[in-house]
């Protein structure tokens, strides 16, 4: 099995075993030191971690990985057990080492609505649930991150707070749009890329932008070829009143499915024809690259993007597991839980993503982690119209992900490719995403096959646990631990003491 993966395939081959021909060993050119006290579970800033199914070099088997000054220092692919004698290492049996998830789409709400989530509750959850990155969404913080100013807000309020890596996105409004030297001190302050709403955003200090804003504001993400974000929701010119005269019910799952059709992600996606043209070799904003997030309608609006890709359109699309797990004719009536936007359609609507994932035609998954304050859920009263859109998920997405996908046939290194690898381009996160040499370790170790219920005596992280949709759930996907830089963050329901994850900032 390890000479299979050694051929040729990857990096330089530094040291092998002698004494083991079984095992082969990659090495890494540098290494930078860790984090302080109480960084880390463990007492080591050089060990080795090893399991019968370590995701890495393209392929799921045997291996040890070894973790130097908080980079990946080797791997040792095959039968590592005696090649480890003497060494510190944690032999993880056959539970699964993959590289940390990454979570580009996620509302934080700090500074200003702490009460929400924040950086602390946030991080933790995300520790807990294997995320070892993930990028902060520009709104739903007071005030949103639009400028160099309130990007400094954002660090400010992270600092000691993130158990992992965090970066930002910016917002594209249309207070910057037009205003180039706006966006470039935004984009040198070191926002990742730039998001912007093509709809209502909710939060008034974050207005939409239409496809003339857009237009513009990729000009200057393509100096910098950063992605621009788009929720890509539009209330289109003549708006079709099919189905939505009559009574309307505001506790009814129905009613709210008819308010934000397809047609409205389709207009969207239509509106942005010619963005998504500027981003062709030779067109006006080459370099820039659309990323079209939370996509939910998988006919018209899938089928639009995919010829926009074929065309040579600088184009990429995720969904979030909600819209992989869940069904319209499985949202109760009244349970605002499962209110976001654009909503969770049918199930074959949800099959035909699944499959549109599975053939890559959606490049990556996110959570959309859009928690607020329990109160704004109107759980009581059950308005789906009034009470606040959003799935609150951060620390289950795993578990989500492979509980749901398992029927499809989804295997370890597909989670890895939606989770990890493709993610990290989008971000532009160099040296994360995946297990390798010269990489951070940045690495979950879980448990496919364990399952649990998501009861009343499950640890959960996040600010408030009953607003999610998944409570009350079977699950299969328990995380044992997570690793960020080399320093175990989370391990055994327990987190480091110290909240030592990086904030990310863009050169
Ligand atoms: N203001 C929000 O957080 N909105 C979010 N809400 C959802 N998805 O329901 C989003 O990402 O659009
Ligand atoms: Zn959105
Ligand atoms: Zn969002």
């Amino acid at each position: 099995m390890a000479s299979a993966v050694a051929k040729g395939r990857l990096l330089p081959l530094l040291a092998v075993a002698a004494a083991l021909a079984a095992v082969i060993l990659y090495g890494a050119p540098f290494s930078k030191s860790l984090g302080g006290e109480g960084c880390s579970l463990l007492p080591h800033d050089h060990f080795w971690i090893a399991s019968e199914r370590v995701v890495a070099l393209g392929r799921v088997g045997p291996a040890a990985v070894e973790v130097k000054g908080g980079l990946i220092n080797a791997i040792a692919v095959g039968d590592y057990r005696s090649f480890l004698l003497r060494r510190p290492v944690v032999d993880y049996g056959d539970a699964v080492i993959m590289p940390g998830l990454i979570d580009v789409h996620a509302h934080l709400d700090e500074p200003g609505r702490v009460e929400w989530e924040g950086f602390s509750t946030g991080t933790k959850a995300a520790a807990a649930g294997g995320i070892t990155t993930l990028v902060d969404m520009p709104l739903n913080s007071y005030p949103s991150t639009v400028s160099e100013e309130t990007l400094k807000l954002k660090v400010d309020a992270a600092r000691d707070k993130l158990y992992v890596d965090v970066g930002f996105w910016g917002g594209l409004v249309p207070e910057n749009a037009f205003n180039p030297s706006a966006l470039e001190s935004l984009l040198k302050a070191g926002v990742l890329g730039l998001k912007s709403f093509m709809c209502p955003s909710g939060i008034n200090d974050f207005p939409m932008t239409n496809s003339t804003h857009i237009e513009e504001g990729l000009v200057t993400l393509a100096k910098y070829k950063r992605p621009l974000l788009i929720h890509a929701e539009r209330i289109p010119d003549i708006e079709s009143d099919d189905g939505l005269n009559g009574d309307l019910d505001p506790r009814s799952y129905a009613t709210y499915l008819k308010s934000r059709p397809p047609a409205w992600e389709e207009a969207a996606i239509r509106d942005l024809q010619r963005a998504m043209k500027d981003t062709k070799i030779g067109g006006r904003s080459e370099g820039a690259h659309i990323h079209i997030v939370h996509l939910s309608d998988s006919k018209t609006s899938l089928d639009l993007l995919k010829d926009a890709k074929h065309n040579g359109a600088k184009v990429s699309i995720e969904t979030c597991p909600h819209y992989l797990a869940f069904s319209a004719e499985e949202v109760p009536d009244g349970d605002t839980r499962f209110k976001c936007a654009p909503p969770i359609r049918d199930a074959t609507n949800r099959d035909s993503l699944w499959e549109a994932l599975l053939d890559g035609h959606i490049d990556m998954l996110s959570s959309d982690h859009s928690p607020s304050a329990p109160e704004l859920k109107l759980m009581e009263e059950g308005n789906f119209l009034r009470a606040w859109g959003g799935i609150s998920s951060l620390q289950f997405v795993l578990p989500v992900t492979w509980s749901y996908g398992k029927k499809y046939g989804i295997s370890l290194n597909q989670l890895a490719s939606w989770w990890s690898e493709r993610p990290a381009m989008l971000a532009g996160l160099k040296n994360k995403g995946a297990i390798l040499p010269g990489y951070h370790a940045d690495i979950v170790v879980w448990k496919p096959e364990e399952q649990f219920q998501l009861d009343d005596g499950h640890a959960v992280y996040h600010k408030h646990r009953n607003i999610s949709a998944y409570l009350g759930k079977e699950l299969s996907g328990k995380v044992l631990s997570t690793f960020v830089s080399g320093n175990l963050v989370f391990a055994e329901d327990q987190h480091a003491k110290a909240a030592c994850g990086a904030p990310i900032l863009a050169e």
